[in-house]
């Protein structure tokens, strides 16, 4: 569904990865994994389409985001969604949080038909509070939650305008372990719903519990992509078997 077929992308003079493929299915969760600062933010970005490769295709059900106008490709790009390592909500109410999102995503031409459905749009974001645990917070001000409550209304919002990918950047790392495995839980919860979601960690036990494929980013580019067990169980590259017991030291 969401596919990045041969991408390289670099900042001046330094490359992050070469000639990159991977890609992800609807109701498929993919762990990408890799040391801190080797491109995973870089590869999520490069999936959201809000950053262009240097080379290499990003289709989304077949269509080449970046060969279509402006106008086609916010298209496409409303239909990714993203969570940051860190929540980034303002000082509204936790339901203005969750709305902002189904606001913001869709085309204007949805947000007149909302107009006209709004309690389609209170029960998405209900649903999608519930998902996380925090239907009982609607009207808390976002300010007073604590830092994992704000990770969960994040991914609230994200989930509650229906995306088809979900791309998390690292979204349990300042978590302790409830609100981490509130997250897990939502993870399935998204992957139950039909989205494609592809989260980027540095916690291999936490790939292990959440995903369905693997993908080892080192160095300048991903050395193994497979099923999960597989990957952690009987990896067939040398680097990736030697990362994945803690012989590769960065
Ligand atoms: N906007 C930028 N300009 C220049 N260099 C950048 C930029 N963004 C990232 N980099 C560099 O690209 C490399 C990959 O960064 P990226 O954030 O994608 O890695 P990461 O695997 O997500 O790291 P971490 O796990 O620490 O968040 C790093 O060397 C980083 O310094």
């Amino acid at each position: 569904m969401l596919r990045a077929t041969g991408v390289s992308r670099s900042y001046g003079d330094e490359r992050v990865f070469r000639d990159l493929t991977i890609d992800v299915d609807a109701g498929e969760v993919v762990a990408v994994i890799g040391p801190s600062g080797v491109g995973k933010t870089t590869l999520l970005r490069t999936l959201a389409l809000s950053l262009e490769p240097d080379e290499g295709t990003v289709t989304l059900d077949g269509t080449d985001a970046w060969a279509v106008d402006e106008s086609a490709r916010l298209a496409l790009r409303r239909r990714v969604g993203m969570v940051f390592q860190e929540a980034s909500l303002f000082g509204g109410s936790v339901a203005r949080n969750v709305e902002y999102g189904l606001r913001v995503r869709r085309s204007w031409s949805e947000r007149i038909a909302s107009l006209f459905r709004l309690s389609g749009a209170a029960d998405a974001v209900h649903e999608s509070l519930e998902v996380v645990g925090l239907a009982d917070k609607t009207d808390q001000p976002a300010d007073s939650l604590s830092g994992g409550e704000a990770q969960r209304v994040s991914f609230a919002r994200a989930l509650a305008y229906d995306p088809d990918a979900l791309l998390l950047d690292e979204p349990t790392s300042d978590l302790d372990p409830r609100n981490t495995a509130v997250i897990e839980e939502a993870i399935g919860e998204a992957k139950a719903r039909g989205i494609g979601v592809v989260v980027a960690t540095h916690d291999m036990h936490q790939a292990e519990r959440v995903a369905d494929r693997v993908a080892v980013l080192l160095d300048d580019g991903i050395t193994e992509i497979g099923p999960t067990e597989e990957i952690f169980d009987d990896p067939a590259d040398e680097r990736t078997r030697k990362f994945i017991s803690g012989e590769l030291v960065y």
